[in-house]
C-alpha cells in the first residue's frame, strides 16, 4: 500500500524533521491488541509489542519507525476520539485517530431524534473530525424529505445523505466521503444499520474479516475489531467498538461548534451574560419568536452542556478521590512499615 493510500498527508509530513525525512519510515496503526499494534508501512505489515512509552497508541495513529523497526514517536493527529477516564496517569483512553468523516448514522422512523443527532454532533466536533449525517431505512419511509428537512433546520450546512442501507446503488451516495486514503468511522444507535452500511460498502465481504477473539478481562468471548479495513473504494473503515461507549465530557468546544448558531445570537444579546430568560435585548429569545430557533434545539443545548461539565465534574472528583485514597494507602503502609521495624 502507498502512503497516500494509507491515509498519509501534509499534515502529517509536515512534522518531519530533516533528519526524519531521511531515516525514519511511516507507519500507520491498523490495529490494536492488548499488548500488540499492528502497523503498515509501505512496504509491509508488522507487529510491535506495546512498550510503555508507546501507551495511548490507538488505532488509526501515525508513527514514525527507525531502520530497525523499532518505535521511535507518534506523530500529532489531526482528530482523536478519547473516553474520559477518571484516575491513572492517563487521564483519557484513546479510542480513533485520524478519522476524516464520521456518519451519524439515524433511521428514518420512530427511532428518529434531533437530540441524539446534536449529541453525536458533539462528539464528532470535538473529536475534530466531519460530520456527515445518514438516514437509513429511505425504502421504508413514506417521506424521507420530511426527515431531511427536519436536520437541515438544525443546520443549513450540515451534510445530510437519504440511503437505503441495504442498497449498494443507494449508498454510493456515500462515495464522495469514501475516496482513497480517506479514514471513516460509523456512529449510531443499535438497529439503525451501520453494520448493514458497512456490508453494503464492502460489496458484502464479511464484517468480521480481520477481526480477532480474546478473552477480555472478566473470561467473557468478545469480538475486539479494533482495526481499519481497506474498503474497495480506497477508503478506510475504522471499526472499534469504543465508539459505541463515548460519553459527553469536557466536551464543551464540540457542543459550542454544534450550536454555533446559538453561539452567534447569544453574542446579539444586549447583555454579554444573558441567560435568556427574560432579559431585556435577547437574541435567543426574539430568534424562538420569530421561529429562526427552535425551542427543542435550546434546551437540547442547554441540556448537553450542563451533561458535559457535570461528567466533567464527576471525572475530576473522581480522580481526586482516586488520589486521596491512593495517599491514604501510602500511609498506612508506611505506618505497618514503620512498626515492623520497630
Ligand atoms: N429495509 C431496510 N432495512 C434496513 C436498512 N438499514 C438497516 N436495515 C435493517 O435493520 C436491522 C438493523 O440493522 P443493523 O445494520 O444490524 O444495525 P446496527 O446499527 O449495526 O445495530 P447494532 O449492531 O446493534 O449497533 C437489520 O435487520 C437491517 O437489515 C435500510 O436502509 N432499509
Ligand atoms: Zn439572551
Amino acid at each position: 500500500m502507498s502512503l497516500h493510500e494509507l491515509g498519509w498527508k501534509p499534515f502529517f509530513q509536515q512534522q518531519l524533521t530533516l533528519d526524519e525525512w531521511d531515516d525514519a519510515i511511516p507507519a500507520r496503526v491498523v490495529e490494536q491488541h492488548r499488548s500488540v499494534i499492528v502497523i503498515q508501512t509501505e512496504d509491509e505489515r508488522l507487529s510491535l509489542p506495546v512498550l510503555p512509552d508507546m501507551t495511548g497508541i490507538t488505532v488509526g495513529d501515525w508513527l514514525l519507525i527507525n531502520r530497525e523497526n523499532r518505535f521511535s514517536r507518534l506523530l500529532d493527529r489531526q482528530s482523536l476520539f478519547s473516553r474520559k477516564a477518571a484516575g491513572g496517569k492517563v487521564n483519557s483512553q484513546c479510542i480513533a485517530a485520524n478519522v476524516d468523516t464520521v456518519f451519524i448514522v439515524s433511521s428514518m422512523n420512530h427511532d428518529f431524534n434531533l437530540n441524539r443527532i446534536e449529541r453525536f454532533l458533539a462528539l464528532v466536533h470535538e473529536a475534530g473530525a466531519e460530520p456527515v449525517v445518514v438516514l437509513t431505512k429511505a425504502d421504508l419511509c413514506e417521506d424521507p424529505q420530511s426527515y431531511l428537512q427536519q436536520v437541515r433546520s438544525m443546520d443549513a450546512m450540515l451534510m445530510v445523505e437519504p440511503v437505503n442501507a441495504l442498497d449498494t446503488h443507494s449508498v454510493k451516495a456515500l462515495d464522495s466521503w469514501c475516496s482513497m486514503g480517506k479514514t471513516i468511522a460509523f456512529l449510531g444507535s443499535s438497529g439503525v444499520g451501520k453494520s448493514t452500511l458497512v456490508n453494503t460498502l464492502l460489496h458484502r465481504q464479511s464484517q468480521t474479516t480481520g477481526n480477532i477473539r480474546e478473552d477480555d478481562s472478566k473470561g467473557r468471548h468478545t469480538t475486539t475489531a479494533r482495526s481499519l479495513h481497506p474498503m474497495s473504494s480506497g477508503s478506510l473503515l475504522l471499526d472499534t467498538p469504543g465508539m459505541r461507549e463515548l460519553q459527553l465530557a469536557d466536551c464543551e468546544q464540540g457542543v459550542e461548534e454544534t450550536f454555533a448558531d446559538i453561539q452567534r445570537l447569544t453574542q446579539q444579546c444586549q447583555f454579554s451574560d444573558c441567560q435568556h430568560n427574560g432579559e431585556p435585548g435577547c437574541a435567543i429569545e426574539q430568534a424562538i419568536d420569530d421561529g429562526q430557533l427552535e425551542p427543542r434545539r435550546l434546551n437540547n443545548y442547554r441540556k448537553l452542556m450542563r451533561e458535559q461539565a457535570m461528567n466533567a465534574a464527576t471525572l475530576a472528583e473522581k480522580r481526586a478521590r482516586d488520589k486521596s485514597l491512593s495517599r491514604l494507602y501510602q500511609s498506612v503502609q508506611n505506618e505497618s512499615r514503620r512498626r515492623k521495624k520497630g
